[in-house]
């Protein structure tokens, strides 16, 4: 992936969520950190062009996110802090596919495409479930599959183990490092970022911290020490 911002900042009623900035992404796994309201899912959400620059420009693989967001949105999948808002069919498989068809799939493999993303997670006993009645785990693991389905080279997780217990978080974050998709992953969760090669810090809507995941990590403790 190559995922370039230039000058892109985000304005909300004159606050400025995301002050300016630029720079180049690249690499297999980028982790995103800093404390609540400090800007990081403005700048995951500017990477698939759900949200717009106010200024600047974000590319991603060369396409600009506004002039070429159907096609960044798909290269880009999101998978929300809060599944549940994500699935919104009653039946997990019957949302897959809906996510599916509305990309374009052929209705001949629909069910196959969506049974193939379940496995690869080790959910494929999931499928006929009743998806407000997974456990949290189960739900986060299913968003993600959802959003593996549509195949996209780049997936973009909204703090994926957020809500689970040790068990749980363990297996997304195996899950995440075994995903052949380059990942970009907000967390508050440090232990699941401490492998990835790149960790961006975020203060108070800036970037104050770029680097490999140990170094990055201690400079955010030791601001909150
Ligand atoms: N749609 C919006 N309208 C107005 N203000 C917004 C909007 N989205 C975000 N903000 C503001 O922008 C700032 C950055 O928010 P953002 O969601 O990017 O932070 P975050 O680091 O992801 O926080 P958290 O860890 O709590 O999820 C916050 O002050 C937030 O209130």
């Amino acid at each position: 992936m190559r995922i370039e911002f230039l000058e892109a900042g985000v304005t909300y009623e004159g606050r400025a969520a995301l002050h300016p900035l630029t720079l180049t992404l690249t690499g297999r796994r980028i982790g995103i950190i800093g404390l609540n309201g400090s800007g990081k899912t403005t700048f995951a959400r500017l990477i698939n062009g759900l949200t717009k620059p106010t200024t600047g420009k974000v590319r991603v693989n060369g396409r600009d996110t506004v002039d070429d967001q159907t096609a960044v949105t798909a290269d880009a999948g999101y998978v929300f802090q809060s599944p549940q808002n994500q699935i919104i069919l009653p039946i997990l498989k019957d949302d897959i596919e809906l996510g599916l068809k509305a990309r374009g799939v052929a209705k001949s493999d629909l069910s196959t495409r969506a049974e193939e993303a379940l496995a690869r997670l080790g959910i494929a006993h999931l499928a006929q479930r009743r998806a407000h009645e997974l456990s949290g785990g189960e739900l986060q693991l299913a968003a993600l599959a959802a959003v593996l389905a549509t195949r996209p080279s780049l997936v973009i997780l909204d703090e994926p183990t957020n809500q689970l217990d040790l068990k749980n978080r363990r297996r997304v974050a195996e899950t995440i490092d075994a995903l052949n998709e380059d990942v970009i992953a907000i967390s508050h969760d440090l232990a699941t970022l401490s492998s990835f090669e790149r960790v961006l810090l975020f203060h108070e809507g800036r970037l104050v911290g770029d680097g490999p995941a140990a170094s990055v990590i201690a400079e955010y403790e030791a601001m909150n020490h």
